[in-house]
C-alpha cells in the first residue's frame, strides 16, 4: 500500500499493478479520507502525548530517500514500520526470506481466492440464484456509490477482506484475552460466574439466550471493557491533521495523513496506559467501567468519531455470548503461566494460550 505511492517506474512489485490500486482505493475510501472533526477529537489523538514514540529522521533524509515528503515522522512502533517502510522502498521481491514477502504473496492468493468468490457470485446474481440483499459481497457488487459509479471486483475483494480482518481477528483476540485473564484472576472469574449464574438459573435447561440478557451481563462486560483496555486487539488506525499543531517537538502541518514516510496514526495502546486517565494502568481492575466510566476519547478500543468501529455492537453480543457459554460450563488453567504476547498484527499469545478445561460439576 505504501509503495503504491511511488512514482510509477521506481520500483518492481511482485504483484501487479490493478492488485495495488484496488489497496490504494480500499486505503483511500476505508482510511485516509476519515478524520476527526472538532476539539475533542484532537484532544483523543494527542492525550498520549507523554507516551507515543516520535522519531526525527536526519536532516538530510531528503537526499538519501527522495521520496520522504518530510524530514519528520511520527511513528507508533518505530521498529515494526521502520521496517515496512524500509522494505518496502526497496524492492520486496529481494527480500523473500521476510515475512513482508511472504505477506504480499500471501495477499495475492486471497485476493485470488475472492476474486474466484465475486464472479461466482456475479454469475449467481445474472441468474437470479442470488439478490442484492443476501450478504456482502452481492450488496457490493450490485450497489452503486452516490456519484452511480459501481465498485470493482478487485475493491470489493479488499472490502471483503477487510471486513473479514476487521470482524474475525479483533473480536478472537478479544475472546482470547478474557479468557488469559479470567484463568490468572480466579476471584474476577467467580464474579462473571455468579452473574452468568443468575442469569441461566431463570431459564428452563437448554433454554437459549435472548436479546436482553446481555444487558444483564454487565460485570462480564465491564472485564471484557478491561481487556480490552489492557491488550487493544486493533492497534490503531490513520487520520489526516486538519489543523497545524505541535505534537512534542515536532510540528506537524494540516493534511498530512499518510506516505512512504510520514504517518498521522493514533494509537489506543498509550492513551489506555496512561495514568492520569487510568490509575495504576497496568492494574487489571474491571470496576474502572463501572458508572459513568472513563471520560470520553480516553478508553478507544474501537475508535472514535465518525468512523468508530461499526461493528462494536456485534462484537459486544459475540463476546458475552462466548462468555456465557464457556463460563457456564467450565473453569481452567492456563498450561503456560508466563506466555509472551506477539503482535502479528494483533495481539496473540505466542504459544496459542493452551489451556485445561475443568467441567462443572453441576
Ligand atoms: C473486539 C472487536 C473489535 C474491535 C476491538 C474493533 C476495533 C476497530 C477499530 C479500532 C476500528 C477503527 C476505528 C477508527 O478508525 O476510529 C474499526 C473499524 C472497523 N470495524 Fe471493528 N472492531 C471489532 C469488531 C468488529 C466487527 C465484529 C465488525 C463487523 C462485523 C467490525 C467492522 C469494522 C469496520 C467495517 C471498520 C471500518 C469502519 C470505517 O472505516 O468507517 N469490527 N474496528
Amino acid at each position: 500500500i505504501f509503495n503504491s505511492q511511488l512514482p510509477p517506474g521506481t520500483t518492481s512489485w511482485p504483484i501487479n499493478e490493478k492488485i495495488l490500486q484496488g489497496s490504494v482505493q480500499n486505503l483511500t475510501t476505508f482510511r485516509t479520507n476519515c478524520c476527526f472533526r472538532g476539539a475533542a477529537a484532537n484532544k483523543f489523538l494527542f492525550s498520549n502525548e507523554n507516551k507515543l514514540v516520535s522519531l526525527a529522521w536526519p536532516r538530510n533524509i531528503r537526499k538519501i530517500f527522495p521520496y520522504s515528503a518530510t524530514p519528520t515522522t511520527t511513528i507508533a512502533d518505530s521498529s515494526l514500520k521502520l521496517r515496512v517502510m524500509l522494505l518496502g522502498f526497496l524492492k520486496p521481491d529481494k527480500f523473500a526470506w521476510t515475512s513482508f514477502y511472504r505477506g504480499i504473496k500471501a495477499a495475492h492468493s486471497i485476493r485470488k481466492k475472492l476474486l474466484g468468490i465475486i464472479r461466482q457470485r456475479k454469475m449467481d446474481l445474472v441468474e437470479k440464484k442470488s439478490c442484492h440483499a443476501d450478504d456482502l459481497s452481492s450488496y457490493l457488487l450490485t450497489v452503486p456509490d452516490d456519484g452511480g459509479k459501481f465498485m470493482s471486483e478487485l475493491e470489493t475483494a479488499d472490502k471483503i477482506w477487510g471486513s473479514i480482518i476487521g470482524s474475525q481477528d479483533s473480536t478472537t483476540t478479544a475472546i482470547t484475552f478474557v479468557m488469559k485473564y479470567l484463568a490468572e484472576f480466579p476471584d474476577i472469574y467467580d464474579e462473571v460466574l455468579k452473574e452468568q449464574r443468575s442469569i441461566a438459573e431463570k431459564k428452563i435447561p437448554g433454554e437459549p439466550l435472548n436479546w436482553k440478557d446481555p444487558q444483564n451481563m454487565k460485570y462480564a462486560w465491564n472485564v471484557a471493557c478491561e481487556v480490552l483496555r489492557l491488550v487493544p486487539p486493533i492497534q490503531g488506525n490513520f487520520r489526516e491533521a486538519l489543523t497545524d499543531f505541535t505534537f512534542s517537538t515536532f510540528f506537524i502541518p494540516k493534511g498530512w495523513k499518510l506516505n512512504i514516510f510520514v504517518y498521522i496514526y493514533w494509537t489506543p495502546n498509550t492513551t489506555h496506559k496512561n495514568p492520569e486517565y487510568f490509575p495504576q494502568p497496568e492494574k487489571f481492575d474491571p470496576s474502572r467501567f463501572e458508572g459513568t466510566g472513563p471520560i470520553p476519547y480516553a478508553y478507544i478500543p474501537f475508535g472514535g468519531g465518525p468512523r468508530i468501529c461499526p461493528g462494536k455492537d456485534i462484537a459486544r453480543l459475540v463476546i458475552l455470548v462466548f462468555i456465557y457459554n464457556v463460563v457456564g460450563k467450565f473453569r481452567w488453567e492456563k498450561l503456560i503461566p508466563d506466555e509472551n504476547t506477539v503482535v502479528v498484527p494483533v495481539p496473540l499469545p505466542a504459544k496459542g494460550l493452551p489451556i485445561r478445561l475443568y467441567p462443572h460439576s453441576t
